[in-house]
């Protein structure tokens, strides 16, 4: 296949550049602690300064893998599938929601909403960027906004995204790991102070899972 064959069938979003699969337990938000096999599409150009997958950036160093091939892999391991990256909406997700459904999986997303929606969900984590916001439509379907804090400003920004989202949406704040130290107290007084909040850790972490 050309160049120019493969960059068709990855803007049909019936190839996409795959990073690195993985069955594990799921670290953050309202699914942590449960069984799930994650796949982690490349391409991302948000730019989060923080961002713990900077691997994942460049679309280019991850070979074009068709969506079939990734289905089957993916339920071998788990009825739950969490499709993250990078940033998944920058492809169109129709293709590999689709062929997970057909064979029977609850399909997780991980995204910071910045690129228009595709693919079906059966939950759906927002993680907002200041830098580039997220789209208006995906707001109204958010099951978790989930706010990384890294300053106290974030969590100005958290309450401008919580004013945006729908009513069912659970809001979780999680610390920037590397800065966790310092906001870690920030988090916990602001969650005792305003309980509609709760508290997202990156548990994987802590346990040394992937
Ligand atoms: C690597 S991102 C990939 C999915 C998507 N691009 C996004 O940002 O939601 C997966 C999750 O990790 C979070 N994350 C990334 N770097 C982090 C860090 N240093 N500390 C805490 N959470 C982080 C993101 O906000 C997101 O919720
Ligand atoms: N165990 C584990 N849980 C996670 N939840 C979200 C992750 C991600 O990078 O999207 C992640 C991850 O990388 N590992
Ligand atoms: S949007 Fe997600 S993958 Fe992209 S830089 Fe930010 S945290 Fe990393
Ligand atoms: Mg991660």
């Amino acid at each position: 296949m050309n160049e120019k064959e493969l960059n068709e069938l990855v803007a049909a979003g019936k190839m996409l550049p795959l990073m690195e699969e993985f069955y594990t337990i799921q670290g953050e938000g309202f699914h942590k602690g449960t069984a799930a096999y994650f796949v982690r599409i490349g391409g991302c150009d948000v730019g989060c300064h923080w961002c713990d997958v900077k691997e994942s950036w460049n679309a280019k160093l991850h070979p074009p893998t068709p969506v079939d091939t990734i289905v089957e892999n993916a339920v071998k391991h788990s009825k739950t599938v969490v499709v993250t990256g990078g940033e998944p909406l920058t492809w169109d997700m129709t293709e590999l929601t689709s062929g997970l459904k057909e064979k029977g999986a609850k399909i997780h997303i991980e995204t910071s909403g910045a690129y228009p929606m595709t693919g079906t969900w059966d939950w759906i984590c927002l993680s907002p960027k200041k830098i580039k916001l997220p789209t208006e439509e995906i707001y109204k379907v958010a099951n978790e906004l989930k706010v990384i804090v890294f300053n106290k400003h974030d969590l100005i920004f958290a309450e401008e995204q919580a004013a945006k989202v729908n009513d069912n949406c659970i809001l979780y704040l999680q610390p920037e790991w590397s800065n966790r130290e310092k906001v870690i107290p920030m988090i916990v007084d602001y969650v005792m102070s305003n309980p509609k909040w709760k508290v997202s850790l990156q548990t994987h972490k802590y346990l040394n899972i992937p």
